[in-house]
């Protein structure tokens, strides 16, 4: 038996798996691992296999089993007892084992998250902690949650928006240390059908330089554009962008971005003056802080913050985790 020095963090979501060998109680990234085996994907695969029920959550396993043996490989110790911390789409309709929602309002500072504890077993030798997600009586978020709890909020007497964009974007408000509403924007599932699978995607390149002058000027027209016109005209316009020459295909692909994150934040609630905080990929978070200032939002709230999507990931999962092993779900040991 040795103390536990560290954990397993995965953020399992609807596209993407990370896994992420995390030291403790320090939260230094020792290796990770990441694919494009998200639950919807895994979810597909698995309906394919056409195996029984019962074998649903250990076909998942198997996929958190061979990553972890990349991440043993390139820590060279075995991490056999070492816990996993699941947060995301796993515990959804989708995901290695559905868990029921826990009702709005929750509290920022991850002690009324619902979880369940998945003993190790022959098969996969690490204790699960799988955290769910939250609900609304018309919606719901999973993963988001976690991350807000990562942002360490102080309880403050006047409201906080906490923003994450995404491919559903989450609006959260938060009253005194509790999250009491939540919307959802399909903005970047939008985005991705819009620009991968539409008329539009001959009309658009994928790029990853927001800040250059080219980009960042058709991503203003963008969110420019959405203040003045109709959603299903405006999406048009990247088409004849291109078709008259006016914008390249990549200059389209952040101009298309303006004009959906603009649309999004058309809704930011008119009479909010307190702080936003703004969590989530980098590439992402970037274009939000440029919509709201061009959009006069940052001037108008008490402050903008900004956190990255895997600092609040792991404090959130931190949290929970301590939480866990206060209360002796887990042993604060592992049997490496
Ligand atoms: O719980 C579910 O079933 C969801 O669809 C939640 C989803 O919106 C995630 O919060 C982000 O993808």
């Amino acid at each position: 038996m040795a103390e536990l020095t560290h954990f397993l963090s995965c953020d399992w979501g609807t596209s993407s798996f990370r896994l992420k060998l995390v030291e403790w109680p320090g939260l230094r990234v020792v290796a990770t691992s990441t694919s494009d085996e998200g639950n919807a994907a895994t979810f597909k695969q698995w309906q394919q296999a056409g195996q029984p029920p019962e074998r649903r959550l250990g076909f998942y396993l198997s996929i958190l089993h061979r990553h972890v043996q990349k991440l043993e490989a390139e820590f060279g110790h075995p991490l056999a007892g070492t816990p996993v911390v699941v947060s995301g789409m796993a515990s959804s309709t989708v995901g290695m084992l559905e868990l029921p929602y826990k009702d709005f309002p929750f509290a920022t500072d991850g002690t009324d998250l619902t979880t369940k504890l998945l003993p190790a077993t022959a098969e996969f030798s690490h204790p699960v902690l799988l955290i769910s997600g939250v609900k609304t009586p018309d919606d719901v978020m999973r993963g988001e949650e976690v991350q807000l709890v990562g942002c360490h909020l102080p309880a403050t007497a006047e409201d906080q928006l906490f923003l994450h964009p995404g491919t559903h974007a989450k609006h959260v408000t938060v009253r005194r240390g509790q999250a009491v509403a939540l919307q959802t924007y399909m903005t970047g599932e939008f985005f991705a059908l819009l620009s991968q699978q539409s008329i539009l995607a001959a009309a658009v390149e994928k790029a990853d330089d927001f800040q250059a002058p080219a980009h960042r000027q058709a991503f203003e027209q963008g969110v420019r554009t959405s203040q003045d016109i109709n959603l299903l005209h405006a999406a048009f316009l990247v088409r004849t962008n291109q078709l008259f020459d006016k914008l390249s295909k990549s200059e389209n692909f952040y101009y298309l971005s303006g004009l959906l994150i603009g649309y999004e934040l058309s809704s930011f609630p008119a009479d909010f003056t307190g702080a936003v905080v703004l969590a989530g990929e980098e590439a992402l978070v970037q274009p939000y802080e440029a919509a709201l200032a061009l959009l006069g939002l940052t001037g108008r709230v008490a402050s903008v913050t900004t956190h990255g999507a895997e600092e609040v990931t792991l404090r959130g999962q931190a949290v929970v985790l301590r939480r866990a092993l206060g209360a002796g779900q887990l042993p604060s040991v592992t049997t490496s």
